[in-house]
């Protein structure tokens, strides 16, 4: 996969040649490139934002930079325009299904907005080159996208192919299944006056994934009924029925 971050602020996006995602970088699992917008500009102040239309506080990014920064960096991937992700509170709710959709694509362009916004003109005329989608975290207002883009990249990032080193640790994380993930304990057994629970030590794996699914169930409820909402009673197995 190639990524691209276009951005004011290119060294926001620094701790993305650490852990994981730099070591995927080193290992030529991902291609990330990080784009100064500035580069873009033609005036001896490099402006990149002016005055909104129709008046209103702060100021907007101006079209033809992100037009020039896109232009350079879309590539054609045999017929299938690269997926041009704009994270902005407007946008669709980003989630762990959204990232394992993303991290099949070929190509990821990241814009991070700053100030009021970008033009909207921008996404208009994006269409015709990408797959144009607003992108949310979450029901927040951030300064600018790339706070967005780091968790969003290393989201994706972790589910390509030889990026964690355990593919089975990807399997029973939060949300991979709808549920939340359940507790995990190591040594000591006895910490503190906590013990580990029982069923843990005992070396019945049946039980101790019993146990496991109904701890998903338990917390799902607790912290996040909504997910339970969503989640397909008829997808329940015998397993989940014993469980609950
Ligand atoms: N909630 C998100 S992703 C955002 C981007 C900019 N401001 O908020």
């Amino acid at each position: 996969m190639r990524i691209d971050v276009v951005s004011i602020f290119p060294e926001y996006l620094a701790p993305l040649e650490l852990s994981l995602i730099g070591k995927a970088r080193q290992d030529g699992l991902l291609e990330l490139n990080v784009h100064d917008l500035r580069t873009f500009t033609t005036d001896k102040h490099r402006t990149v934002d002016d005055t909104p239309y129709g008046g209103g506080a702060g100021m907007v990014m101006k079209p033809e930079p992100w037009a020039q920064a896109l232009e350079s960096i879309a590539e054609g991937h045999d017929g299938t325009k690269p997926v041009l992700i704009v994270p902005s509170p407007a946008g669709e709710r980003f989630n762990q299904a959204l990232a394992y959709e993303l991290a099949e694509e070929k190509q990821l362009v990241f814009a991070c907005g700053r100030y009021e916004g970008i033009d909207e003109r921008v996404m208009d005329w994006a269409r015709d080159h990408f797959t144009v989608r607003p992108v949310s975290l979450g029901d927040y207002v951030l300064n600018g996208g790339e706070v967005a883009v780091l968790a969003m990249v290393e989201a994706i990032g972790r589910l390509l192919p030889g990026v964690v080193g355990n593919p089975e640790s990807l399997i029973e994380e939060s949300h991979s299944d709808g549920l939340l993930e359940y507790p995990v304990y190591t040594k000591p057994s006895s910490w503190r006056d906590h013990e580990v629970p029982e069923i843990l030590l005992s070396g019945n794996h049946g039980k101790i994934a019993q146990w496991r699914r109904h701890e998903q169930f338990r917390r799902t409820a607790e912290r996040r009924p909504d997910l339970l909402a969503d989640f397909d009673a008829g997808a329940l197995s015998r397993a989940d029925r014993n469980a609950l």
